[in-house]
């Protein structure tokens, strides 16, 4: 991304600032508005960013319409313009969803984006997404799988589509066989080719963590899947996990009609990290121990998607160097220049970022602007 541009983005009204392609570095006090320029770029991938707020809070407090970012993507064959907003007033264009551009023109979804960029991010809320809800878990399990795969984003949305559909039915005391089956048949489909693409995503990032220093600064993590239709596709092949759960969704109408919802599904599912050099779950390792696994994650999936996609993604790490100490915060940057993306870091003090040097972009944020770092 060589340029950005925000227009009454959170804290900002008006924002243009260029990058020079590699790590940038910003800092800032806090409320500045750093976690809010990441938020904008997270904004650039399809989903609700990196905050998962309502488009409507991202506007700027006090603005008339709704909220603008803009970027100039470095493409094979020059610059893409990829635009985005959202949370315009009633009537407004893009009242509910997100409206996505590229170079001008309306994209079918916000999937398109992926064909330029790909972009992951960690940020202090995912602190504890070991010991958090499975929820959290699947959500980066997907959003690890979508930054690789961009089909897995409609696969979700036909599932839950499907899904819906079925406990409307279940609600609605429906018995009517026909529709049941069509929509159980849909369910397996879609369920099925989730589960597949994330164990397939989780063989390949295990094997890519295979490959890192045994006794790096960043652990080496233990993934796997432990879910209905992810356990049966260790052993067997998709067409049987489909089939398997058609007829478990066939089978527990009643059960699933009690509990007033589908009890079984990739919806249910849970990422289980260990940290392999302490051989225990991750959620028992220290909070430090635990963010230094969730980082090696992150970087072996960078790297990942960098190979797959033929792209790095733009990895945004917010308050990144807070729980490392230096040896570590030193470790982290010289992976990153080997990674070779482009990446944006957040912290309160620049000294934290001494050991990357004249390896990144010092920008200042404050006051509603971003300068250079005098
Ligand atoms: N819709 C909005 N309109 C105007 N300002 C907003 C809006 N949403 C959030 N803000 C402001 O943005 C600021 C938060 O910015 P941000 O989270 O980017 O800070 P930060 O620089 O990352 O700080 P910290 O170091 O504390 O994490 C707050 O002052 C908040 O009031």
């Amino acid at each position: 991304m060589g340029k950005l541009k925000l227009t009454d983005f959170r804290s900002y009204r008006e924002l243009s600032v260029s990058f020079d392609g590699g790590a940038v570095v910003l800092t800032g006090e806090n409320g500045a508005g750093k976690t809010n320029l990441l938020e904008a770029i997270s904004l650039l991938t399809p989903g609700r960013g990196l905050r998962r707020a309502a488009y409507a809070d991202a506007v700027r407090e006090g603005a008339g319409g709704g909220f603008a970012v803009h970027a100039s993507i470095d493409g094979p064959d020059g610059a893409v313009e990829i635009g985005t907003g959202a949370g315009g007033p009633p009537n407004g264009e893009s009242e509910g969803g997100r409206k996505v551009r590229i170079n001008g023109a309306p994209a079918r979804s916000a999937d398109e984006m992926l064909e330029w960029l790909r972009v992951m991010w960690l940020t202090p809320a995912m602190d504890g997404l070991f010991t958090g809800p499975a929820s959290d878990r699947r959500r980066f399990l997907d959003r690890l799988v979508l930054t690789i795969d961009p089909a897995h984003g409609q696969r979700a949305l036909d599932y839950e589509k499907a899904m819906r559909g079925r406990n409307r039915l279940l609600a609605d005391n429906q018995r009517d066989e026909t529709w049941f089956a069509a929509i159980e048949a849909q369910m397996a489909e879609t369920g099925a080719a989730i589960a597949a693409a994330r164990v397939e995503m989780v063989r390949l990032l295990a094997a890519m963590v295979e490959k890192t220093p045994e006794d790096g600064a960043f652990p080496r993590a233990d993934l796997a899947i432990e879910g209905y239709l992810e356990g049966i596709l260790a052993e067997r092949p998709a067409v049987e996990a489909e089939e398997s759960f058609r007829e478990r969704l066939e089978r527990e109408r009643e059960r699933d009609r009690s509990a007033g919802r589908t009890l079984d599904g990739p919806h249910r599912s849970d990422l289980i990290v260990r940290h392999r050099p302490k051989a225990m779950p991750a959620a028992l390792s220290s909070t430090g121990e635990q963010k230094a696994l969730l980082v090696g994650i992150v970087l072996s999936h960078a790297r990942l998607t960098g190979e797959l996609a033929g792209m790095a993604p733009i990895l945004l790490l917010d308050e990144i160097a807070a729980h490392f100490d230096h040896l570590r915060r030193a470790a982290l940057f010289d992976i990153l220049d080997d990674l070779n993306g482009q990446v944006f870091m957040t912290g309160t003090e620049a000294d934290l970022f001494a050991a990357i040097d004249n390896r990144a972009q010092f920008l200042t944020v404050a006051d509603g602007a971003v300068r250079a770092t005098g």
